[in-house]
């Protein structure tokens, strides 16, 4: 017990009466700074106070420091003035005993007192429970973060009061901020950037950086001396107090995990409305809080990286992923280790690369080396073919889109650059980008932003740029179909891949490399390759480049006997091949249909083509005894879905039979 009395023989008799009673006397004070002083030294469990002591301060000056401390203590006075009394009632004593007082009175009022203020330490950690419990409901509920933190300033609402609360998220360098002021019992208004920039007179970025603005480092109070520093402090509390007339502010930072930092401004109208007690109660709150919000962010980080999850097996579902480094890269001649140079430079640095060459030559195949070699290798590589997405979805694929942004669009829907966060997007056929594109593309580039068809807001991307064409892009700026600056922003870094005919030397190493991989996959002997036939292949002008040549094996493989060396059934001409690259997919078959007569019109090679893909299916399906599904089935082989095999063969005229049986003279299977 500290007793805190100026008249002695008061203090004296006190003392006495204390210390026969069993309650040990740490001190006698007769003033407020020789109580500090005490109390410096040992904290009392309660405190008997006089109203009136030495010096300027009176008891009600300590009993608000008694309070501040969470210290009890008991008033015990002459003094029954009526505002005294009002002054007296507002420190919130345990107790009170009038002088002259018996010693009866003063153990009474010590008994009881200290059994009430128990009992209320024991309600006030009931209570304080009942609101962790109900802050979590609050902040674990299912909802936005804007109607989550909302329901938490609710609860907190009876315990700390506030008529505007503002709450920054800050997570990984971007913040949120999200206000709430009061207007009624227990109606609240959201207030938006937007509104407060309307509000305030002030432009959005003026705002948003504002938000970015240093919070202080603890739980900190700011009442009416005090408030004018932490207008001072934060920019965005200035705006808020002058366009809400608020007085006082209580600020509590916290930590979640390693980075999510979390600051609650409470703001008041009235210069004091936040005490001591509000600081402790959060506090003690502080640790439950930060604990569940650990736990909601986790959970949240789970589901978001199982989405994420989800999105890339569908992804590489579509997608075969080839694993491509260089000793998947066959070639040796110096313009292709030209390229390999400039890909070791470039891999490790987020520069955007544009490969540049002839269709087939091998550009995906790089694009995929560059991803595999760079820091971002574990992440996912996205490819987009520009060419082939149709021009009304091309944008929503990209950058996705809300939920009802356009008809059709009924659930939000992630795009590409979303989907390819923290990892690589190739752009294969660049060139063929529609110019109203390029100008989102440009913008993303420049900016490392984007937004969703039918989004309010900008997400910023991480994301390494990888596009490739086969076409001249240079002439396309000039013919007005591909915008200059994104042409400039894409060309930072440029590798134009060899067409094949000038690398003639890596012919019979791909042909070899080709030809072991599809007999390994046909489960065929390889017998090498002819003399004869590797100088036509090294003759031979490869208009459609690797693929072509890739093409022209893999069939080889399949006519092979699986007894001699390759011979390619069918001679290589090179005049017909100037014609389209995109019709020389399937090599033509002269023994076919046509004859050994020259194609003369597009016609001819389509039904050369045709004819070659119908054998080609047939050759597979004879091997593996008219099997479609399952492994070592026909579309396992060729790479294919089953659903995709069989429509081809449909549409080729190959009908399936029941029978497993392999034709006995026939390669039809009709
Ligand atoms: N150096 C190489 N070694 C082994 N295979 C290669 C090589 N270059 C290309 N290929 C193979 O050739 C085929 C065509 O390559 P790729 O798709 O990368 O060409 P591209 O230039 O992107 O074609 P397009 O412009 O038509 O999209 C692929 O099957 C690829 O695996």
């Amino acid at each position: 017990m500290l007793i805190v009395e100026d008249e002695y023989i008061i203090a004296n008799d006190l003392e006495l009466i204390l210390d026969e009673a069993g309650y040990p006397v740490i001190g006698v004070a007769d003033s407020v700074d020789e109580a500090l002083a005490i109390m410096a030294q040992q904290k009392p469990d309660i405190v008997l106070l006089d109203i009136y002591l030495k010096g300027k301060e009176t008891g009600i000056d300590l009993a608000k420091q008694l309070e501040e401390l969470s210290i009890p203590f008991i008033y015990i006075s002459a003094n029954d003035n009526k505002s005294v009394l009002e002054a007296v009632k507002a420190t919130q004593p345990i107790g009170y005993i009038v002088k002259p007082f018996r010693e009866k009175d003063i153990l009474t009022t010590l008994e009881i007192s200290r059994y009430r203020h128990a009992h209320s330490v024991e309600i006030k950690l009931r209570e304080e429970k009942a609101l962790q419990i109900a802050l979590t409901d609050a902040l674990s509920a299912p909802g936005s973060w804007e109607q989550r933190l909302l329901n938490a300033a609710m609860v907190l609402q009876s315990q700390v009061p506030f008529d505007f609360l503002s709450i920054q998220y800050q997570k990984k360098g971007t913040t949120q901020c999200f206000n709430y002021y009061r207007v009624g019992f227990e109606e609240y208004q959201t207030i938006s950037l937007t509104d407060l920039q309307q509000m305030t007179n002030t432009t959005v970025e003026q705002l948003l950086q504002f938000q970015d603005e240093q919070v202080p480092v603890g739980p900190v109070r700011y009442t009416e001396d005090t408030f004018s520093i932490f207008c001072k402090q934060n920019r965005l509390g200035q705006m808020l107090a002058k366009a809400f007339r608020l007085e006082s502010a209580l600020v509590m930072p916290f930590t979640v995990g390693v980075a999510d930092k979390f600051s609650i401004s409470f703001l008041s109208r009235k210069p004091d409305t936040y005490h001591s007690r509000h600081l402790r109660l959060l506090e003690r709150l502080e640790q439950p809080i930060v604990l569940m919000l650990e736990r909601v962010l986790a959970f949240e980080e789970v589901a978001r990286l199982s989405e994420q999850l989800k999105r890339e097996n569908n992804y590489l579902q579509e997608e075969v992923k080839t694993l491509a480094n260089f000793e998947e890269i066959i070639g040796r001649s110096q313009r292709l280790l030209r390229v390999f140079d400039q890909v070791t430079q470039v891999a490790n640095t987020d520069t955007t690369v544009l490969i540049l060459g002839e269709s087939g030559t091998g550009k995906e195949l790089i694009a995929r080396a560059l991803h595999n070699l760079s820091s971002r290798k574990d992440k996912i590589l996205v490819k987009i073919n520009c060419a082939t997405l149709p021009a009304n979805l091309i944008e929503s694929e990209l950058f996705g889109h809300e939920k009802g942004a356009f008809t059709g669009a009924f659930e939000k829907r992630i795009g590409k650059f979303e989907l390819a966060q923290g990892g690589t997007i190739f752009l294969d056929e660049v060139g063929e980008m529609p110019l109203e594109l390029q100008a989102k593309l440009l913008r993303v580039l420049q900016e490392k932003e984007i937004e969703r068809v039918g989004g309010k807001t900008l997400i910023k991307t991480d994301v390494r740029i990888v596009a490739a064409t086969n076409r001249h892009l240079e002439k396309e700026v000039a013919e007005g179909r591909f915008r200059m600056d994104l042409y400039f922003r894409l060309a930072t870094f440029p590798i134009t891949l060899p067409t094949l005919r000038e690398r003639p030397g890596d012919i019979p190493l791909l042909a070899q490399f080709f030809a072991q991989r599809s007999a390994r996959k046909l489960g065929k002997p390889f017998h090498g390759i002819s003399e004869a036939v590797l100088n036509e292949l090294i003759n031979y002008s490869w208009p459609g480049n690797i693929r072509e040549l890739e093409n022209v094996i893999e069939q080889a493989v399949i006519i092979n006997d699986g007894q001699s060396p390759l011979t390619l059934g069918r001679p290589l001409i090179n005049s017909l091949f100037s014609m389209t690259m995109s019709e020389i997919m399937i090599q033509p078959d002269t023994s076919f249909k046509l004859g050994n007569s020259t194609p003369k019109d597009l016609q001819d090679v389509k039904q050369i083509q045709q004819e070659t893909e119908r054998e080609y299916i047939l050759a597979i399906l004879k091997q593996t005894n008219g099997r479609i599904r399952g492994s070592g089935g026909a579309a396992e082989l060729m790479n294919l879905k089953p659903t995709t095999l069989e429509y081809r063969m449909e549409k080729l005229g190959i009908r399936k039979v029941l029978s497993v049986q392999p034709p006995s003279n026939s390669s039809d299977m009709n």
